[in-house]
């Protein structure tokens, strides 16, 4: 059966030496990481560290000033946000931002407008399949939802447009622990769909309960490399990493 989340497997989103700029100063140093489909991979670091830079510049909101991104082998063609998207490369950002005056069924519709309207209608129906608890908030305009009713309908609407890459920034902040690990497993469902999810944290208990691969990132570079497992029997390298920030 053919999915939303439907997609191939062994391919890679490459993030290369990446540099960028904020305020004409240096934020990223050249940060590399891999995201493979089919798993999660998490980027944990301090306040501050680069995380949300590092998602922006993915999502192509912030420039590079060197380093390319390079999807499945091949570089981004183009970098304007919406490009990115069309690529297959959805991004959440941090704060879990609806459209406030739109229902939640016009929302995940407002997401799915690049889509001819069955296909849309077939990509929201998913949806409301992945969150049943948003089925009787389909009238509900967004504003009046919980912090994880609008986070899923956040996620949701990165789905519709059936990426085959995924980057959440802070899935976790603000959430109640039973929402959060409801959030999480949703993303390690997508991810088995064959979706290569980016998960990125503050706090790292999540993201490295649902993890293959793990990055540390220090002051806008990468501090540690490795699989989730090493990070999560290795605290000290965290707790180094944060004390440094
Ligand atoms: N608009 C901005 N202009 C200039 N510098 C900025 C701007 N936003 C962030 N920075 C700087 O960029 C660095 C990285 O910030 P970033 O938000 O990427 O970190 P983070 O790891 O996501 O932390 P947080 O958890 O606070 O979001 C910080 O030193 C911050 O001061």
């Amino acid at each position: 059966m053919t999915t939303v989340m439907d997609a191939g497997a062994g391919r890679e989103l490459e993030l290369d030496q990446l540099m960028v700029q904020r305020g004409g100063k240096p934020v990223l140093h050249g940060v590399s990481l891999r995201i493979a489909r089919g798993e999660v991979t998490a980027l944990v670091g301090a306040n501050g560290a680069g995380k949300s830079t590092t998602v922006m510049a993915l999502a192509g909101v912030l420039p590079l000033s060197a380093g390319q991104v390079r999807l499945d082998g091949r570089p981004l063609a183009l970098r304007r946000p919406e490009a990115v998207r069309a690529q297959g490369v959805a991004v959440v950002p941090e704060g879990h931002r609806v459209l406030g005056d739109l229902s939640v069924q016009d929302n995940l519709l407002a997401a799915a407008t690049a889509l001819p309207a069955p296909q849309a209608r077939a990509a929201v129906a998913e949806m409301f399949a992945l969150f049943p608890e948003l089925m009787p908030k389909r009238d509900t305009p967004g504003r009046l939802l919980s912090g994880g009713q609008k986070q899923m309908v956040c996620i949701a609407q990165a789905l519709v447009a059936r990426p085959r890459y995924l980057a959440i920034d802070e899935l976790s902040l603000g959430l109640a622990p039973a929402v959060v690990k409801r959030l999480a497993g949703v993303v390690q469902a997508v991810a088995r769909q064959g979706v290569g999810v980016l998960l990125i944290e503050q706090f790292t208990t999540v993201a490295l309960a649902v993890a293959s691969r793990a990055y540390v990132l220090e002051r806008g570079r990468v501090a540690f490399e490795g699989s989730a497992a090493e990070l999560r029997a290795h605290p000290e390298i965290l707790h180094s990493s944060y004390l440094a920030a």
